[in-house]
């Protein structure tokens, strides 16, 4: 690896990927031809000319699959260096959604796949490295080293979004503790890789009403939530979710990662914050949630998390709802 000098690196091609993830799922293809043929890799391909990594990500993701991503954002960059002189540069793209339902072709057939089932062993092998933390929220910028298809060496550089929060945390004397698991989208994954007990842990719901007001709502993770209750409660009217591309705009982070301290990238102040009273109560000393990214779950004592909110600007509303 480090004979290879990668800043000034030039690919001999450069190529695209495209992950629609959806729902708790991802769409993933069985490549049937071309480079890594047989196995599971997103819809992707090399760039035609003239053509930008995005378009080409989305032409072939139509004509490998049948489908047209929409919300299509660059993720993070991949370079391959293989054994034999090739190089082969990969942009990474994401989509919130994608219009029509996905169909074989000669190139692909396409697998609609669960977050928490994705095939690594089935797939190129530097993918479990960047996915996990692509589906989290994080840029990366992989390069490898491939000898064929077996991969000799690797290096990562990864960004991490929850830099500024942990530093505004230490800015504010605020003591906390964070553990590291896998990759969590619902309440019943994330009680499976619990490592921290000492209070109650919390669901988060990122809301919208039909005149574009927001509420980011904190709750106990036992909580149900009708939302036509709930939408009462806030004098809110009806509730439905904010969509993945409002989330990311005003609170910075993906699905699956949304926590009560994502209030700091509110910075205009436009998201109400509702909190379940019960996890202020006279014995509540520590609250766990994740810190912008559903790969780890950090702790922080129950007074502080009001603390760290009225920081940001927010006066949340508290909510009981045993009454
Ligand atoms: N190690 C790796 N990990 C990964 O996730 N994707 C890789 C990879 N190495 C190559 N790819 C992807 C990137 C790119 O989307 C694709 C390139 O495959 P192909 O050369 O078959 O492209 P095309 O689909 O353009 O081929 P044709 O349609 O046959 O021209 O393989």
């Amino acid at each position: 690896m480090s004979e290879i000098d990668w800043a000034s690196w030039t690919p001999t091609e450069v190529s695209a990927l495209l992950f629609v993830v959806r729902g708790g799922q991802v769409l993933l293809i069985r490549k049937k031809r071309g480079l890594g043929a047989g196995k599971i890799n997103a819809p992707g391909g090399r760039l035609e000319p003239g053509e930008t990594p995005a378009d080409a990500a989305v032409r072939e993701t139509r004509e490998e699959v049948g489908v047209v991503p929409s919300a299509v954002r660059e993720r993070g960059e991949l370079r391959f260096q293989f054994t034999d002189g090739y190089k082969l540069q990969c942009f990474v793209f994401s989509a919130d959604d994608c219009e029509g339902e996905p169909v074989e072709t000669d190139e692909a057939l396409p697998i609609w796949t669960r977050l928490n089932a994705i095939p690594y062993d089935e797939m190129w092998a530097d993918d479990r490295e960047w996915l996990p933390l692509m589906l989290s929220g994080r840029r990366f910028f992989a390069c490898s080293i491939f000898d064929g298809e077996r991969m000799v060496d690797l290096s990562l550089d990864v960004q991490d979004p929850a830099e500024p929060l942990f530093e505004h945390l230490r800015a504010l004397g605020i003591a906390t503790e964070t553990v590291s698991h896998p990759p969590v989208f619902t309440v019943d994954e994330a009680k499976q890789h619990r490592a921290q007990h000492d209070g109650p842990h919390v669901k988060n719901l990122f809301l919208r009403n039909k005149k574009g007001a927001m509420w980011l709502v904190t709750v106990h993770e036992d909580r149900p939530i009708d939302l036509r209750d709930l939408g009462k409660r806030l004098g809110a009217g009806n509730l439905s979710f904010g969509s993945p591309e409002r989330l990311r705009t005003y609170l910075g982070v993906e699905p699956g990662s949304v926590t009560p301290l994502a209030i700091l990238n509110d910075r205009d102040r436009v998201v109400t914050m509702a909190l379940d009273a019960s996890l202020f109560r006279d014995g509540v000393s520590n609250i766990h949630c994740h810190p912008l990214t559903n790969d780890r779950t950090t702790s922080i004592g129950s007074a502080d998390l009001l603390r760290f909110v009225a920081s940001t600007g927010h006066d949340p509303v508290l909510v009981d709802f045993d009454v």
